[in-house]
């Protein structure tokens, strides 16, 4: 954990709490599906939501899958954005954007360049996104850096867009980032509001924090998981690893 503790008790009852998961609550694996949030997340997060802060996860998976892997359901009031911003689960109900029409005519573009690549290469599709994987290639940043370039020059004929992430490009809806997510968060009652994240998926989110807070005077804390320098660089404060930001949350629900 690096940075003082500056955060000064929040009234909770009026704080949002917004949280990535791969990288920020779970540890990055090479199987998307093996990925857990860190032991004492849900009872971490179940206790500042008995003391009225409103908990967000803001995730680039599909809000079932998070909600499925996480194990965070039963944590009160959650609620998640998937997909960065294009599916919102609250109180059980899923509202998701239709499939942008480029997807379908990159799900059958995609496989024959992907047989080409290191054998470790895979395709998640998450329905409204695509996400070219290269973690459990035999040189990931090699093959990144190698597919890149047809990736997207496909993706953009079909008029979505390529966000690099950790060992992936995400193909998906252009314009929608995790800024969309949190600006539907920051109601008007909001005093004071988080957001937790590892990777530059999640740098518009720590921006739209900020431009809250000028526009209205709210508190905003901006917290990094993890070693990327851009993301620890727009941080407030930084924590090694998942089980660190974990710690982190609870002692908030003990002040
Ligand atoms: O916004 P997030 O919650 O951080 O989700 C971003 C992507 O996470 C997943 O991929 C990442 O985590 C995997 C499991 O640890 C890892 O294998 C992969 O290399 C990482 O990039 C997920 O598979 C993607 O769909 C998400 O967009």
């Amino acid at each position: 954990m690096t940075g003082t503790d500056d955060f000064p008790p929040p009234d909770l009852a009026h704080t949002v709490i917004g949280l990535d998961f791969d990288g920020t609550l779970s540890e990055i694996v090479p199987n998307p599906d093996a990925a857990r949030a860190a032991d004492g997340t849900a009872q971490a997060l179940a206790v500042l939501a008995a003391a009225g802060a409103r908990i967000a996860i803001v995730t680039g998976r599909d809000a079932e899958t998070v909600l499925r892997l996480s194990g965070l359901s039963a944590v009160p009031g959650l609620v998640v954005s998937g997909l960065h911003g294009a599916q919102w689960w609250r109180d059980g109900q899923l509202r998701s954007r239709d499939e942008p029409p480029g997807i379908a005519q990159l799900r059958a573009q995609l496989p024959p360049v992907l047989e080409r690549a290191d054998p470790g290469v895979w395709l998640e599709d998450k329905g409204l996104s695509l996400v070219v994987h290269t973690r459990r290639a035999a040189d990931p940043v090699t093959e990144l850096d190698r597919l890149r370039p047809e990736v997207r020059t496909l993706a953009e004929a079909a008029g979505l867009q390529v966000v690099d992430g950790k060992g992936v490009l995400e193909i998906r809806i252009p314009q929608l980032s995790k800024a969309d997510a949190v600006a539907e968060l920051l109601t008007p009652d909001v005093r004071t509001a988080v957001f937790g994240g590892d990777d530059i998926g999640d740098l518009p989110a720590f921006e739209q924090l900020r431009r809250w807070a000028r526009q209205t005077g709210g508190h905003a804390y901006a917290v990094a998981v993890g070693d990327v320098a851009e993301v620890r660089a727009a941080a407030d404060r930084c924590f090694d690893d998942p089980a660190d930001l974990v710690r982190w949350l609870r002692q908030l629900g003990q002040r």
